[in-house]
């Protein structure tokens, strides 16, 4: 609708000048012309985002305490690694986790199958890819997401830690948004484990020799990633910090 000074105000959206549209938005809607056009638009993109959320949050709101594991899509099942893997989503179910992974194949399934192997809640969160690939036979519990950005959120939003395995710009990917959100304060008392000494010191290195005296990042942010060597370690880090929030909750 046009105001006083003539501009056009399109919810939070002014128009001014030549972009002042000729028609309202209503007329458009009401104005049928048997064109199909429109369910390829952005504003009918924003009805299916907003549907992952919902469809998201209802399948995982009652999942109880839960661990998010990335890591590579690529590493095959006899790789010593793979069998890691398949320990930590044991250890993290043994610990009262749920374990939550991107769904597909490599270290995904392997944290996947552990949990699902231990008896515990195994959950994927697939993604939709040029290549199609499914759901690992690992997952009991599986919603699969058109956007990426959805799915992060779900991987934030109900999980009390995250433990990193080895991986490529997906993995890195993750392990920095969780970083970023830690230290932005987005969200508190977030463990991040990083599992796999061998497979990190190089980017520690690179944070620790380049980021640091660059002051791209502060001292204090480099406590923010816990490295280490054992499913225990890795088990026992996200564990104390769920007791934390466990003392926090009100009563
Ligand atoms: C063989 C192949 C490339 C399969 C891709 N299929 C995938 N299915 C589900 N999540 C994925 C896939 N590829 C990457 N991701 C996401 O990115 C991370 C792994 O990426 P990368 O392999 O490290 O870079 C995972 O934690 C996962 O959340």
């Amino acid at each position: 609708m046009k105001d006083a000074r003539g501009d056009y105000h399109k919810g939070p959206v002014t128009l001014r000048g030549k972009r002042v549209p000729g028609s309202t938005t209503d007329q458009r809607l009401l104005d049928n012309s048997g064109d199909a056009e429109w369910v390829h638009s952005d504003p009918w993109r924003v009805m299916r985002i907003q549907a992952e959320f919902v469809e998201g949050f209802g399948a995982l709101a009652e999942l109880g305490d839960a661990v998010s594991v990335f890591g590579s899509a690529r590493v095959p099942r006899e790789h010593p690694t793979y069998e890691l893997g398949v320990q930590l989503g044991r250890g993290l179910v043994e610990a009262g986790f749920a374990v939550i992974t991107g769904g597909g194949p490599g270290l995904m399934e392997a944290a996947n199958r552990g949990a699902l192997e231990a008896g515990g809640a195994s959950v994927g969160l697939g993604i939709e890819l040029p290549f199609e690939q499914g759901l690992n036979e690992y997952v009991d519990l599986g919603v699969n997401f058109r956007y990426f950005f959805a799915r992060k959120t779900m991987f934030v939003k109900y999980a009390q830690g995250f433990v990193v395995l080895p991986g490529g710009f997906g993995t890195l990917d993750e392990l920095f948004e969780a970083v970023t959100l830690v230290q932005t304060r987005k969200v508190t008392s977030f463990p991040i484990v990083l599992l796999g000494c061998d497979y990190w010191a190089g980017l520690l290195d690179w944070v620790r020799g380049s980021m640091l005296p660059a002051g791209t990042i502060g001292a204090a942010d480099l406590e923010l990633l816990h490295v280490v060597d054992t499913v225990d370690e890795a088990v026992r880090l996200v564990r104390g910090s769920g007791e934390d929030q466990a003392a926090r909750r009100p009563e």
